[in-house]
C-alpha cells in the first residue's frame, strides 16, 4: 500500500476547496487535492450559473406580457422553443464549467489532483480507494470542503426520476407539463417561478407559513401576495408525495395536486457520507458534523479545517470562498488565526428579487430598533420600468442610528442589497447615509425613502441640514 506525506490535503475541489488550494500554493506548501464526483464546482455545474441562466430566459420571455402596454404589437404571438432554451442553459453551463476546470484542475498532474472519494483513518491520515488500490495520505493538516447535496427523503427516492432536484433539472431536454415545487426557500422560488414563466403548470408547497426564509412578516406577506399572482402556493403544512398513475400526487393538509414531476427543494445536506468523520475522534452532532470555529474554520482542536456548504451553515458562494481561504490559510501556515466574517447577504434571484441583509428582523429587539419602510408602488423609476411592486424595510439602532439590517422584495434588489450590506459593514448610520448623493430617477431613491422613514424614528440626528454637512 502506498503512503505519501504532504503539508496540506484538501478534500473537495469545489469553490471552497479551490480557494483553500490557492492558499497552500501561496504559502509554498506541498498539497494534494482530492475530489470524488464530478469536478467543475456545484456553482458552475448545477448551482448558481445554470439556475441564473434559466431565470434569465424565463424573465425575458415573461417580459412579453408587458409589451402590449407600450403599443408593441405581436407579443401575443411570441413562442418559446423549450428544447432550444434548455440547450442555451446547458451551453452556458458548459462554458462556466470549462472556465473553472481550465483555471483549476485541468492541467494538474495525477499526484496533485486525485479523482476519488477520501475518508479519514485518523485526523491527519486519509485513505483513497480500497483493497489493493488503496492509497494513504499523511497530511500536516486537512481541509474538508466536500459541499452539499439536495435533500430527498428516502421514501421519495423510490419515485426515481419523477423527483427532480437541481442535480437533474438542468439536464432536461424538455420540461414536464406540470410540476409541484416542494420547498419554497431560495431554490424553490427561483426555479418554481422560472418553470411557471417557461410554461409549466407549477404548484408550490412549503411547510412554513413564510417563503424564501424571510423573517419580517411585512416583507413575507408582500412576497407571498406577489408570488401567488403567478402560481398557487400552499403554505404552513408539510407536503407528502404518493404515486399517481404515471405521475405523482402531492398532498399538504387539505390541498392536493396531481403532477408529472416534483421539484424537491427542501434544503441541502452536507456531503459527509464517504468521510468516516468518526475517525476524527471528536463528538459529532445530530447531522454527523464535528464542532468547528466559524472564524478560524478549525475543527475542534485538531489540525483539521472545514469550509463551504459542508458546514451546513452559510451555503452561498462567496462565503464558501471566504471559508476556503481561512481554512487554507490556517492549514498551510500551521496557524489558528481568527478572521472577521462579512455582513450576511442573501439574494434570491426570483422576480422581483427577495433579499435579506445583516441582522434578521426576528433577532432584533423592537424596543431598541427603528424600522423604515417604503412600498415600491409609487417609486418613479420602478413605475417607469413596470416593476413597481414590493416593499423594502431597513432596521436601525434607535439610539445611535446605525443601520443593522434589511429585508425586501422589489426591483433590482440584488443591487440595493449590496449597497445596504456595504453600509452596514462600514458601520454607517442612517443620518450618514442620507448625506450621500442619490441620483434621480433611480431605484436607490426607494432606499433613500426608507432611510428617511427610519431617520424620523432614531434619536441620532444630523447637525444643520439633514442631507448636507456644514463646513467646519
Ligand atoms: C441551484 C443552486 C443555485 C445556487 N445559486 C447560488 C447563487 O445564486 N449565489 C450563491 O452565492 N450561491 C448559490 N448557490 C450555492 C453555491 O452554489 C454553494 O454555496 C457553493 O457552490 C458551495 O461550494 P463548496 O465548495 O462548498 O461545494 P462544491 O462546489 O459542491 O464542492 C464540493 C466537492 O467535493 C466533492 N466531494 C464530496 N465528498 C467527497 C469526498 N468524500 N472526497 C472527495 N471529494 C468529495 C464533491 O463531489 C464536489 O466536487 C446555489 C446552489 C444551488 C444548488
Ligand atoms: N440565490 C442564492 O444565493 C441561492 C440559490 C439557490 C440555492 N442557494 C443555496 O442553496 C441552499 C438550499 O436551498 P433550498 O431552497 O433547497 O433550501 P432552503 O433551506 O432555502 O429552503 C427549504 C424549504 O423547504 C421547506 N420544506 C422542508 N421540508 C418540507 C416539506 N416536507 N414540505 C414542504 N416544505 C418543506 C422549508 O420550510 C424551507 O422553506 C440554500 O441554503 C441557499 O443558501 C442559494
Amino acid at each position: 500500500m502506498q503512503e505519501r506525506t504532504v503539508d496540506v490535503a484538501i478534500i473537495g475541489s469545489g469553490t471552497a476547496g479551490l480557494s483553500a488550494m490557492a492558499q497552500a500554493r501561496k504559502a509554498g506548501k506541498s498539497f494534494v487535492l482530492i475530489n470524488g464526483g464530478e469536478p467543475g464546482t456545484t456553482c458552475a455545474r448545477v448551482g448558481c450559473m445554470p439556475s441564473k441562466a434559466m431565470i434569465q430566459v424565463a424573465e425575458d420571455y415573461h417580459r412579453r406580457t408587458h409589451l402590449g402596454k407600450y403599443g408593441i404589437d405581436g407579443h401575443e404571438a411570441m413562442t418559446l422553443d423549450i428544447t432550444e432554451a434548455m440547450e442555451h442553459v446547458q451551453d452556458l453551463r458548459d462554458t462556466f464549467v470549462d472556465r473553472v476546470l481550465t483555471n483549476s484542475t485541468d492541467d494538474m498532474p495525477e499526484d496533485l489532483f486525485i479523482q476519488d472519494y477520501a475518508r479519514f483513518l485518523e485526523p491527519t491520515l486519509l485513505a483513497v480507494g480500497s483493497g489493493e488500490d488503496e492509497r494513504r495520505i499523511r497530511a500536516g493538516a486537512v481541509v474538508i470542503a466536500t459541499g452539499s447535496t439536495p435533500l430527498v427523503p428516502a421514501a421519495w427516492r423510490s419515485f426515481g426520476d419523477k423527483i427532480l432536484t437541481t442535480d437533474t433539472l438542468f439536464e432536461l431536454e424538455d420540461l414536464p407539463a406540470s410540476v409541484a415545487v416542494v420547498g419554497l426557500g431560495t431554490i424553490g422560488l427561483e426555479l418554481g417561478q422560472s418553470l411557471h414563466r417557461l410554461g409549466v403548470k407549477v404548484t408550490g408547497f412549503d411547510q412554513q407559513a413564510r417563503i424564501a426564509g424571510l423573517r419580517d412578516p411585512v416583507v413575507s406577506d408582500a412576497a407571498i401576495a406577489l408570488m401567488q399572482k403567478e402560481f398557487p402556493l400552499h403554505l404552513g403544512v408539510a407536503a407528502d408525495i404518493e404515486a399517481d398513475g404515471d405521475g405523482l400526487r402531492v398532498r399538504a393538509g387539505e390541498h392536493a395536486v396531481s403532477v408529472e414531476r416534483v421539484l424537491c427543494s427542501i434544503g441541502r445536506v452536507p456531503n459527509i457520507g464517504h468521510l468516516a468523520l468518526e475517525s476524527l475522534g471528536v463528538p459529532l452532532d445530530a447531522r454527523g458534523l464535528p464542532p468547528f470555529d466559524a472564524n478560524t474554520m478549525q475543527v475542534a482542536d485538531l489540525p483539521v479545517f472545514i469550509a463551504g456548504d459542508v458546514t451546513g451553515q452559510r451555503q452561498i458562494l462567496h462565503e464558501a470562498g471566504d471559508e476556503g481561504k481561512i481554512a487554507g490559510f490556517n492549514a498551510a501556515r500551521g496557524e489558528r488565526r481568527a478572521f472577521r466574517r462579512k455582513t450576511p447577504l442573501h439574494i434570491n434571484f426570483c422576480d422581483p428579487n427577495i433579499c435579506a441583509v445583516g441582522e434578521r428582523f426576528d433577532a432584533l429587539d423592537p424596543a431598541t430598533t427603528a424600522v423604515g419602510e417604503i412600498k415600491f408602488a409609487p417609486v418613479g423609476r420602478a413605475l417607469i420600468m413596470g416593476k413597481n411592486r414590493g416593499v423594502l424595510r431597513v432596521y436601525a439602532d434607535k439610539a445611535d442610528g446605525r443601520l443593522r439590517g434589511m429585508e425586501m422584495i422589489g426591483p433590482k434588489g440584488e443591487h440595493l442589497a449590496h449597497l445596504v450590506c456595504w453600509c452596514i459593514q462600514q458601520g454607517l448610520t442612517v443620518g450618514e447615509l442620507l448625506r450621500l448623493p442619490f441620483y434621480h430617477p433611480v431605484i436607490e431613491e426607494a432606499l433613500q425613502a426608507a432611510l428617511y422613514d427610519a431617520y424620523a424614528k432614531v434619536d441620532a440626528k444630523n447637525e444643520g441640514l439633514t442631507e448636507l454637512a456644514p463646513l467646519p
